[in-house]
């Protein structure tokens, strides 16, 4: 079959924008971006982690191929700066991970305004920018959410709940966008455990909970952990596949599955 273009070159063109992409699975997303030859504007309150990653990826990709702005995804203000940014920058927005998360039983109010309103308000401003009704390209949004998603993590009720909400708001999204004609997919990864800095000193981070950190750590044993680069190239599925809106990919060491959920009809 003659090949238009190589697969590396799937995303030429394409301008992504990643939260919470200054280390972890969203550092690995912006680079699974970037070797698809997307351009990355990568959004993250890590301001020295964030800018080491774009210095880095300069020297692979060259100039212009990404960007760092400090952007925190519980202000609305921010997240308009950076996307606006975006626009003036490159010329528009294509595709959307809202990654950026965090795990904290103890500041669980900052949990859900980062995990779960930071998705909302990141999907809200870029639908503006990229809603065909309203002068956009149309695109994809993926959203981080967890196997938290799919099912009660003992140790986090809130963590739990947040990204509970992550996926109910993908579908509902998704589905909204299909019958509005808005042309931007949503769709959603459930990661089991993934080795990042989110599951390192987990007791520290239960609060009240603390005392179940036996049983999380017995999980993780039991399941092992992910490694970024298997999340991020899942993302890569959902983004590519212009076949996948609404949809909900659970991310196990032993492999992906699709979830299916009961029908509404
Ligand atoms: N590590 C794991 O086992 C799993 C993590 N997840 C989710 O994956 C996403 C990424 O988490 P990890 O890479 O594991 O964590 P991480 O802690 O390694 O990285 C999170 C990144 O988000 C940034 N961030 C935190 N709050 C922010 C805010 N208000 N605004 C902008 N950026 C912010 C942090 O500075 C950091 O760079 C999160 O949504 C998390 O809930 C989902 C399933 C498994
Ligand atoms: C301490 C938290 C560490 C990391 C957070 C991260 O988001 C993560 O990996 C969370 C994993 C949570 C797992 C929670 C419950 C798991 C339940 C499963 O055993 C069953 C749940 C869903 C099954 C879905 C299905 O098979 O249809």
């Amino acid at each position: 079959m003659l090949r238009l273009t190589s697969p590396k070159m799937a995303l030429d063109g394409k301008i992504a924008v990643v939260t919470g992409a200054a280390v972890g699975i969203g550092e690995a997303i912006a680079r699974t971006l970037l070797q698809n030859s997307a351009t990355v504007v990568l959004l993250d309150v890590n301001d020295a982690a964030g800018k080491a990653v774009v210095e880095d990826v300069t020297k692979q990709y060259g100039e212009d191929k990404a960007l760092f702005l400090r952007c925190n995804v519980e202000s609305e203000e921010q997240i308009k700066a950076a996307f606006q940014k975006t626009v003036d920058t490159f010329g528009g927005i294509d595709i959307l991970c809202n990654n950026a998360g965090i795990l904290n039983e103890s500041e669980w109010e900052k949990t859900v305004s980062v995990n779960l309103l930071g998705v909302v308000r990141g999907t809200y401003v870029a639908l503006q920018h990229m809603n065909k009704l309203t002068g956009g390209r149309g695109g994809v949004v993926v959203n981080t959410a967890s196997m938290a998603g799919l099912g009660p993590l003992v140790s986090c009720p809130v963590y739990t709940a947040t990204k509970h909400g992550v996926v109910g708001f993908t579908r509902a999204m998704a589905a909204a966008s299909a019958v509005s004609g808005y042309g931007v997919r949503c769709n959603a990864i459930c990661p089991h455990f993934v080795q990042t800095d989110l599951i390192t000193n987990i007791k520290s981070k239960l609060g009240q909970f603390s005392h179940l950190d036996d049983a999380t750590n017995q999980m993780m044993e039991n399941t092992g952990l992910l490694t970024v680069s298997e999340v991020a190239e899942s993302v890569l599925e959902l983004v590519m596949d212009e076949t996948k809106n609404g949809d909900v990919l659970m991310i196990l060491k032993q492999g992906k599955q699709y979830i299916t959920f009961p029908s509404m009809q």
